[in-house]
């Protein structure tokens, strides 16, 4: 399978003022083209540093990201906004990235591709598509459940037709219900294009993903398919020890 998301040797820090963290070192990683990735660990371990690297948003300092065959920070910043254009991102809480003055039917037609000849269509489509009745487009995202919102942020992550989908923990705060809809809505939403999902839960990682990536203290400690994860080393048998009912 090609790599449609490759990192090589990355490694991230973060801080200020002497005050340093190593949230990934030496890390190597290839997504294939539509394959599903979940990205596990504990808190702490890198895992939204690594998101937000594998988007093009946030710079190594050591290593390489390489998307499509370019190499992100050797290249221009002209491809590297080509680049960026390739991912859809699917955040923790929508509410905190959405614009409170935009309704939600605006948040997603403004992903939308440029010239896109039908907007009101294409948004009631992608809404549809992430099972949202069409009129919720007048909504407000305050007035929205949580649920709800974030079936929005899918769509509105798929109005930007990526490649890729990159999800932070989407279900967060969620009850179980609601998770289990924003879940389906990601799980279509992948279907033709990879996906990257963090997740503290194995449950969601085994279910969403075919393949299962775990950080510790930065470093990419156990990569195994996500119906072996017994295979793993001792970090990812504790996160399977901390998750009876899998
Ligand atoms: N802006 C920052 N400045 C300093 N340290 C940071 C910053 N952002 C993250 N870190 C540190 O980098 C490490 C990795 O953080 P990251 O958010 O990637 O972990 P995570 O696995 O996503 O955690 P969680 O599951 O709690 O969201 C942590 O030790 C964190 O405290």
């Amino acid at each position: 399978m090609s790599a449609v998301v490759a990192c090589r040797g990355v490694g991230r820090t973060l801080g200020r003022r002497g005050r340093w963290v190593e949230a990934l070192r030496g890390v190597d990683l290839d997504i294939g083209a539509g394959e599903s990735v979940a990205v596990v660990g504990a808190s702490g371990s890198g895992k939204s540093t690594l998101l937000g690297v594998l988007a093009a948003l946030d710079r190594p300092q050591e290593g390489r990201l390489i998307v499509g065959g370019v190499d992100v920070w050797a290249a221009p910043e002209r491809a590297r906004r080509a680049v960026r254009r390739r991912f859809g991102w699917i955040p923790q809480d929508a509410l905190t990235s959405f614009d409170p003055r935009y309704r939600a039917g605006d948040v997603v037609a403004e992903a939308l591709p440029r010239g896109t000849a039908d907007p009101r269509g294409a948004v009631a489509g992608l809404l549809e598509h992430v099972g949202l009745p069409a009129h919720l487009a007048d909504r407000r995202p305050a007035t929205l459940s949580g649920g709800e919102r974030q079936r929005v942020a899918v769509a509105r992550a798929l109005a930007v037709q990526p490649d890729v989908l990159l999800a932070d923990e989407p279900t967060a705060g969620l009850d179980a219900p609601a998770q289990e809809r924003v879940l389906d809505a990601i799980a279509s939403a992948g279907r033709d294009r990879a996906l990257v999902l963090v997740t503290h839960d194995l449950r969601v990682a085994r279910r969403m993903a075919g393949r299962v990536v775990v950080l510790d203290a930065g470093r990419v400690v156990d990569d195994v398919r996500a119906d072996g994860l017994e295979s793993g080393g001792p970090v990812l048998a504790r996160l399977l020890a901390a998750t009876p009912s899998l």
